[in-house]
């Protein structure tokens, strides 16, 4: 195996003795891209890896996501897992969660979002909004390129008209979507710092632009951060071609240090009723 395999590196430090946390990305990361959110399932190898993973003595898994906390958690379906949904706003560990301020604000001028953006989607079929706790991506997959590009314009200036009346907002295209949330609202990086744990090497992995503050945040800490396919942050320090490389680096670890015993375990039952225990200030 060559020395700059992150699952190697991941696998070394750990059996040095490090606690280890791994933060994974979920839609491009965990599961292949598909036409539409509700397609991309968690494949049960997968899921086992990282219930193998989580259950190692020295080990936390989560997953960090630009979906709502409860879609991640329901797609991943994993209990003991650490997870963030709506780009970092929402944070859930164990029975305890951190919510961003900023997802309240937001999910109060959502409906004047909704209808600002209601005129280019219908000029352009085939576009849709998703609306999240704290954020909403604009979906675009189904246009051609020149279409998508149009489309992007478009749905920038209706928001960009609500300016005035409206706090500032951060809009930035996040796998063939425009995720629109607060300036200033928690990102990935925030749910970074809070998931990471003390002293432990932080692995992150990630495909699109919505990770590059998860992916400073792993690097500020020295940890290994992945980027996966052509769209990764620049900043990160490992690349894969694609999901599938990154998945199967992804069963080398927990093959690595969990042994055969992670195919077919059944997964750790029971439902977490999370209390807000925080919300930061911003
Ligand atoms: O941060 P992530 O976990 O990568 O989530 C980013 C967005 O993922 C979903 O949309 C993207 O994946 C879909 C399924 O593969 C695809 O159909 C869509 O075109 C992509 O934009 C999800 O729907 C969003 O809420 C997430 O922000």
């Amino acid at each position: 195996m060559p020395a700059h395999d992150w699952a190697t590196a991941a696998a070394a430090g750990y059996r040095a003795g490090r606690p280890l946390t791994l933060l994974f990305d979920y839609d491009g990361t965990l599961t292949p891209i598909a036409a539409l959110p509700a397609l991309a399932v968690l494949p049960p190898a997968t899921r086992d890896a990282l219930a193998g993973l989580a259950a190692l003595p020295r080990a936390a898994v989560g997953v960090v996501s630009g979906r709502s906390l409860d879609s991640v958690r329901e797609l991943v379906g994993l209990p003991g897992l650490r997870y963030a949904g709506s780009g970092g706003m929402h944070i859930s560990f164990g029975a305890e969660e951190a919510i961003d301020p900023a997802l309240a604000e937001f999910d109060a001028i959502a409906d004047a979002l909704l209808t600002a953006l209601s005129s280019p989607v219908k000029s352009f079929p085939g576009t849709w909004v998703e609306r999240k706790p704290g954020c909403l991506s604009v979906h675009y997959r189904q246009l051609t390129p020149p279409r998508a590009a149009g489309f992007v314009e478009e749905a920038r200036e209706a928001l960009a008209e609500l300016a005035p009346d409206c706090p500032p907002l951060r809009v930035r295209a996040v796998t063939q979507a425009l995720e629109v949330a607060l300036a200033g609202a928690w990102t990935k990086g925030d749910a970074v710092d809070r998931l990471a744990g003390v002293d432990a090497l932080v692995v992150f992995a990630g495909d699109g632009a919505n990770d590059e503050e998860a992916v400073a945040a792993v690097n500020a800490r020295g940890g290994l951060t992945v980027g996966v396919g052509p769209e990764a942050p620049a900043a990160v320090r490992l690349r894969v071609a694609d999901q599938n490389e990154f998945v199967a680096g992804l069963h080398r670890l927990a093959a690595s240090l969990c042994g055969a015993a992670v195919v077919g375990r059944p997964h750790p039952g029971g439902v977490v009723t999370p209390r807000v225990i925080h919300q930061g200030a911003r």
